[in-house]
């Protein structure tokens, strides 16, 4: 039987959902309900990473080392991994997450910037870790551009190349395309993160195994950052369908979506009109909250601002720069009035 390996990341890219408010004994919860589904590798953390929790990106409920403890006691079987931003967080918040049992650390860079992550990866193999080097926001480069980059990642040692459609922008093709140039240049195994702001995560996983991606994300009723991502138990029930084997046990991860996920959510995981404009403009997912507040704050549309976050090209990191697309938008409202 074909073998996809699932990365879940409901406790990581699932607490943008949540304003990084689970906390310590809900994630933990939640942690050992995957490892008895079978997941084999759970990301957790800060949404924005280890040290992810500040002023720029929302604080979080708990401090790092909380949820690293709560987790690590909860989990019996799954391999634990965290994903760390160059400049968020640091091989020291590394060092403390490594003293709870993580095995696996995705780098995560901006998909032309994989250059400032090479420390980070060399840090984990000499560590004996996993390293996963992730490339956001693929959308935005072209394929060459995409290959070129795995294949720095896979000079500083990473055992896995990613493709992170981080704006749930990409349409089948597009993935394809990536998948498709990142996979005749380097010789690791390629893995895909969705989001689906245009309806498309599983589409888009199906089109990522079908260029020869072997590793996906899913979250746990699609918790995530924008209309959120693939859909765990959605994923794993059209991979059993089609004939992929992936280890986890489908009622389990139904069950826990239904039974735990959903009583704590703050809101549906649908694609509503600003996590559509999101896909549609290229913006990024994580954004969609930051986005709310502002647009209540200065009395603008939550869409123009996401709209024209896209077309400036912004990226993660500049989350500042939501609050000057409101303020300038309400400028712009108020000379017209
Ligand atoms: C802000 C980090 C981001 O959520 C990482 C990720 O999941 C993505 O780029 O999609
Ligand atoms: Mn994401």
């Amino acid at each position: 039987m074909k073998r996809i390996r699932i990365i879940d990341t409901t406790l990581r890219d699932g607490m943008h959902a949540v304003s990084h408010q689970l906390t310590p004994e809900q994630m933990a919860l939640i942690a050992s309900r995957l490892d008895e589904a079978g997941v084999g590798t759970i990301e957790f953390g800060h949404g924005d990473g280890i040290g992810g929790s500040s002023m720029q990106y929302g604080f979080a409920k708990a401090a790092d080392r909380e949820y690293f403890k709560a987790v690590s006691q909860a989990v019996k079987q799954a391999r634990l991994d965290v994903l760390l931003i160059p400049g968020i967080g640091t091989i020291e918040d590394l060092k403390v997450a490594m003293e709870y049992g993580v095995k696996t650390v995705r780098v995560a860079t901006h998909v032309t910037e994989a250059d400032v992550g090479e420390q980070h990866i060399a840090f984990a193999k000499k560590n004996g870790l996993e390293a996963i080097g992730f490339l956001m926001m693929s959308h935005m480069a072209s394929p060459e551009k995409v290959a070129e980059q795995a294949k720095l990642f896979e000079s500083y040692g990473a055992d896995v190349v990613y493709i992170a459609d981080s704006a749930g922008a990409m349409v089948p093709e597009d993935v394809k395309a990536r998948i498709t140039a990142v996979k005749s240049a380097v010789s690791l195994p390629v893995g895909f993160h969705a989001h689906n702001n245009l309806g498309l995560a599983i589409g888009n996983n199906l089109a990522a195994i079908e260029a020869g991606a072997t590793i996906l994300d899913g979250t746990v009723r699609g918790l995530g950052a924008g209309a959120g991502n693939a859909q765990l138990e959605v994923l794993v029930a059209v991979l059993n369908r089609m004939g992929y084997e992936t280890g986890i046990d489908l009622y389990k991860v139904m069950d826990l979506s239904e039974d735990v996920l959903a009583p704590l959510m703050q809101r549906p995981q649908i694609i509503n009109r600003e996590a559509l404009a999101i896909g549609y403009a290229g913006a990024y997912s994580s954004f969609l909250l930051h986005a709310y507040r502002a647009a209540e704050k200065f009395g603008v549309d939550a869409r123009d601002i996401l709209i024209e976050l896209g077309r400036l090209k912004t990226v993660g990191g500049q989350e500042d720069l939501i609050i000057d697309v409101a303020i300038e938008l309400a400028n712009k409202k108020a000379r017209t009035v």
